[in-house]
């Protein structure tokens, strides 16, 4: 039997791509909204009910107020909004982070998917807090270059605008007053004493991106090398076919650059790891619109239904 899903947000950037990525499944019927109907609350409430599987592609607010819909108990909900990341009865769908995040999405009746930033940091510093290499009170810093797809409907609107200011065509830093909505997610989940201080930057690409966590070797646990980091985290994510460790000095093969908008149309993620004995970067790149958001949804449904991770997403 076909399993019912249902997108509320379907015209939005994620929505999608989601549905995109649906195109040659036969496991799935689509539930589809008349277009006028979109944002009628009675419309997306029976849309809601009939299926087995929601995805949620909306603003946060909107998010809240879906859950609020399902009446029915068979309903699963995969939200990709920030609204409930942190919330203790949903489950975090970052599965290759433990066996328990994996088994909590594999049951779960609610499931966030995690933010964009969030899952470059997360990816690369939740190993390093679950072993003790990285002490949890380090004081830690993040900057992450995205492309403006990041932004959704209205971002995009106004990078492709062509009476734009010219500032739209240089790299620009934001979320400067450390307020970033990805925060509370990445401590909470990273294990962490305190908030990173984060500094992204969107830039003139459409999508794709990379995160960066600088360390200083000194004040890790145990003697740290790139080196020792670079085989540990190997270790950590072997055998998943959506993350995957650079063989160590892989970014020679870019002439030691690396680009925000390389993993643009894939929905995995390449973590790499460099540095010297003094200071590590560990640095993971992916695509916004894939691991960090759609490819992440659907890897959730995946596991969800029991099919394979990477079922249907591009790696
Ligand atoms: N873009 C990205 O890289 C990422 C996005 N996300 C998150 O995913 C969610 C969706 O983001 P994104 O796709 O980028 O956003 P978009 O702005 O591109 O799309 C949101 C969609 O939701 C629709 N919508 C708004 N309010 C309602 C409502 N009350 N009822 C039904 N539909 C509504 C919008 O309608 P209309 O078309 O009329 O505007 C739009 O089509 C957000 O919470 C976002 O933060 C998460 C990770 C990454
Ligand atoms: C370029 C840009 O603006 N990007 C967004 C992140 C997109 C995202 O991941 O949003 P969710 O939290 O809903 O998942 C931002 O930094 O706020």
């Amino acid at each position: 039997m076909k399993t019912k899903i249902f997108i509320d947000g379907s015209e939005g950037t994620t929505g999608l791509r989601i549905n995109e990525r649906f195109m040659n499944r036969d496991d799935i019927e689509l539930i589809t909204i008349d277009p006028d109907l979109r944002k009628d609350l009675a419309e997306r409430k029976k849309k809601i009910n009939e299926s087995d599987i929601t995805f949620l592609c909306l603003p946060d607010a909107a998010a809240r107020e879906a859950v609020q819909l399902v009446e029915n108990d068979h309903v699963r909900i995969i939200d990709s909004s920030t609204a409930h990341r942190t919330e203790s009865d949903w489950a975090y769908g970052f599965p290759e982070l433990s066996v328990n995040h994996r088994n909590s999405i594999k049951e779960g009746r609610f499931v966030a998917v995690p933010g964009c930033h969030a899952t470059g940091f997360i990816s690369l510093v939740y190993p390093l807090t679950a072993s003790d290499i990285l002490p949890s009170n380090y004081p830690i810093s993040s900057f992450s270059l995205t492309g403006y797809s990041g932004g959704g409907k209205k971002m995009i609107g106004e990078y492709e605008d062509a009476n734009r200011h010219a500032d739209f065509s240089a790299p620009r830093e934001y979320a400067m007053s450390q307020q970033h909505k990805h925060l509370k997610e990445m401590k909470w989940i990273a294990g962490l004493d305190r908030e990173p201080l984060f500094s992204p930057i969107v830039a003139d690409y459409y999508s794709g991106m990379i995160v960066t966590v600088p360390l200083y070797t000194h004040l890790l646990n145990g003697k740290q090398t790139p080196e020792s980091v670079h085989t540990y985290l190997t270790e950590y994510y072997a055998n998943q076919s959506l993350v995957h460790v650079m063989p160590f000095g892989a970014e020679s093969e870019t002439n030691g650059f690396l680009s925000g908008n390389h993993l643009t149309g894939y929905d995995g993620l390449n973590i790499y790891v460099t540095g010297n004995e003094d200071r590590i970067l560990l640095t993971s790149q992916f695509d916004n619109l894939g691991k960090g958001a759609s490819g992440a949804a659907i890897q959730c449904l995946n596991i969800m239904l029991g099919c394979e991770d990477d079922k249907g997403l591009s790696v």
